[in-house]
């Protein structure tokens, strides 16, 4: 009994583990191993995150609306975290509407700009940047009265100051800023920009114009300088082609359509593109009233005329394709108008009234034939103007009486038009929002005026935070494995046999 004792003490005496200067140094290794990594997390943890806000306003033909964009305060010159939180759309019609009483053009912006005071958090007021961007309808007040024009621009200017956000002006954007900045950010959201991927195309269809831009790898500029537009963006190259078809906006279009049908001033019209029992009285004066058909409008014509409804679509795209001329094109290729275009290069992504009209007719899916698109268009144009009203109650009727219309057009400009093709046509995507910001030129503005798209890629931290505390970690535990591995000679031989000396 007491010599078995004496045994099991000779045998602690010699097993190395328990020496006290391994149990200190295994000790100090653990907490040396633990600190490291607390330190790691620590000081790696990410900070309460700050936002800073921008404010765009589109100023469109038809309407205005109010965009807020927010993004990581410490992320300003970084990659895609530019996102829109809020949109606000004004009541009333576009600002070029207000021509003949401006000051309510500044008016009508009072209630989405006092919705802005509210979504921005009040100590970032002072330095979020707001810009008001317009579009097709204030160009044509422009051609028809620039006075009127600056008189619009100047009183919503005024009132835009009156809040309390980094003022930095209202100006009409070209055609080209617009398709430009329209392309911009479709690929921006897409985050095609900061991976240098291939790029998607923009077709954008307002009220007053139509743009449409993509890169092709058969255009460098030369052949049609005017529509071109290049960029560095990230360390890469980009030379767009781009174009914006003033007066071939929805809205304008059909007026174009109705100055082709009234001609001979005729006190009605059969309509193809209106369904059938649908009748409304039009006024002379207010269908002329734009510089897309002014010149055009017949002499002694009387005050008003009655458009009826026929519901033909192939009579309608007839008259839709009365207003596009495809007879003289002095470049290797044109759209039409003899507007030089480049051999078409998608995907691309459709947007704005083009969203609108394929959502509506159910269209949006580019996958079926071009012929399904007719046969639907067919169809719906030729269904009573009733029916469509009671299968459609809560749709504007402004918007449901033009969708036969709208369609055609569509189709036509695609088609006809832009020569989009079977194959080509299936690259399209009508689209309405993407990752939760609109697709349309005011977040690519934005982005360019705050610098935010650098032309050379920028320096990123080596390592995500994840990736730096779980590298440290991982080293951590190596370590500490290498230690005990290199204390391995004061290992006991056999765990089971006591070493007896
Ligand atoms: N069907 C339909 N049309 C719309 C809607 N909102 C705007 N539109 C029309 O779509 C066209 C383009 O609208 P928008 O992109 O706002 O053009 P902008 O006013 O010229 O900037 C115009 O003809 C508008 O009247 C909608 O919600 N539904």
């Amino acid at each position: 009994m007491s010599a078995q004792r004496v045994d099991n003490r000779e045998m602690k005496e010699k097993n190395p583990w328990q020496t006290p200067v391994t149990i200190i140094i295994t000790v100090i290794g653990v907490i040396a191993i633990v600190a490291l990594v607390t330190v790691a997390v620590l000081q790696n943890r990410p900070l309460p995150q700050k936002y800073k806000y921008g404010i765009v306003l589109d100023a469109g033909s038809s309407h205005t609306a109010l965009y807020i964009y927010e993004w990581p305060a410490e992320k300003d010159n970084n990659t895609g975290r530019v996102e829109q939180t809020h949109s606000c759309k004004v009541k009333g019609p576009g600002i070029s509407s207000y021509a003949h009483d401006p000051l309510k053009a500044g008016e009508s912006l009072r209630v989405c700009m006092q919705e802005a005071e509210q979504r921005v958090p009040g100590k970032r007021h002072q330095e979020t940047p707001l810009y008001l961007g317009a579009t097709a309808g204030m160009r044509l007040l422009n051609i028809e009265n620039s006075s009127a024009s600056d008189e619009v621009l100047k009183a919503v200017e005024s009132a835009l100051q009156k809040f309390p956000f980094s003022y930095q002006g209202a100006r009409i954007l070209s055609g080209q800023e617009e398709g430009a900045f329209g392309w911009v950010t479709v690929n921006y959201l897409d985050d095609r920009l900061t991976q240098g991927l291939d790029t998607t195309g923009a077709l954008d269809l307002g009220g007053a114009s139509t743009q449409i831009s993509f890169v092709s790898e058969k255009f460098d500029g030369s052949e049609s300088p005017s529509n071109s537009v290049t960029f560095r963006l990230y360390g890469n190259d980009y030379n767009l082609y781009t174009h914006s078809f003033l007066c071939y906006g929805k809205d304008q279009a059909l007026r174009m359509t109705l100055a082709q049908q009234t001609q001979s001033g005729q006190a009605s019209i059969l309509d193809p593109c209106f369904n059938t029992g649908y009748t409304v009285m039009k006024n002379y004066s207010v269908l002329y009233d734009s510089p897309c058909v002014s010149d055009r409008k017949p002499q002694n014509a009387p005050a008003t005329f009655n458009q009826t409804g026929k519901g033909n679509f192939t009579e309608c795209q007839e008259v839709v394709k009365s207003v596009f001329n495809f007879t003289h094109c002095k470049y290797s290729q044109c759209s039409f108008n003899g507007v030089f275009q480049p051999l078409l290069q998608g995907p691309f992504g459709a947007f704005s009234a083009y969203y609108f009209v394929m959502n509506f007719l159910n269209l949006t899916d580019t996958s079926i034939p071009l012929k399904a698109v007719e046969d639907k268009l067919n169809s719906f144009c030729s269904t009573p103007w009733n029916q469509i009203k009671q299968q459609h109650p809560d749709v504007k009727v402004k918007y449901l009486a033009e969708y036969c219309f709208s369609g055609t057009y569509i189709l036509t400009l695609l088609t006809e038009g832009y020569k989009f093709d079977q194959t080509s046509y299936s690259n399209i995507k009508f689209i309405k929002k993407i990752k939760g910001s609109d697709a349309g030129w005011t977040l690519g503005y934005m982005l360019n005026l705050t610098n935010m798209i650098p032309a050379e890629a920028p320096d990123s931290p080596p390592l995500p935070h994840a990736g730096y505390v779980s590298i440290v970690t991982i080293m951590a535990v190596l370590l500490f494995i290498l230690f005990i591995v290199s204390l391995r000679p004061l290992w006991p031989r056999c765990s089971k046999q006591p070493q007896i000396v």
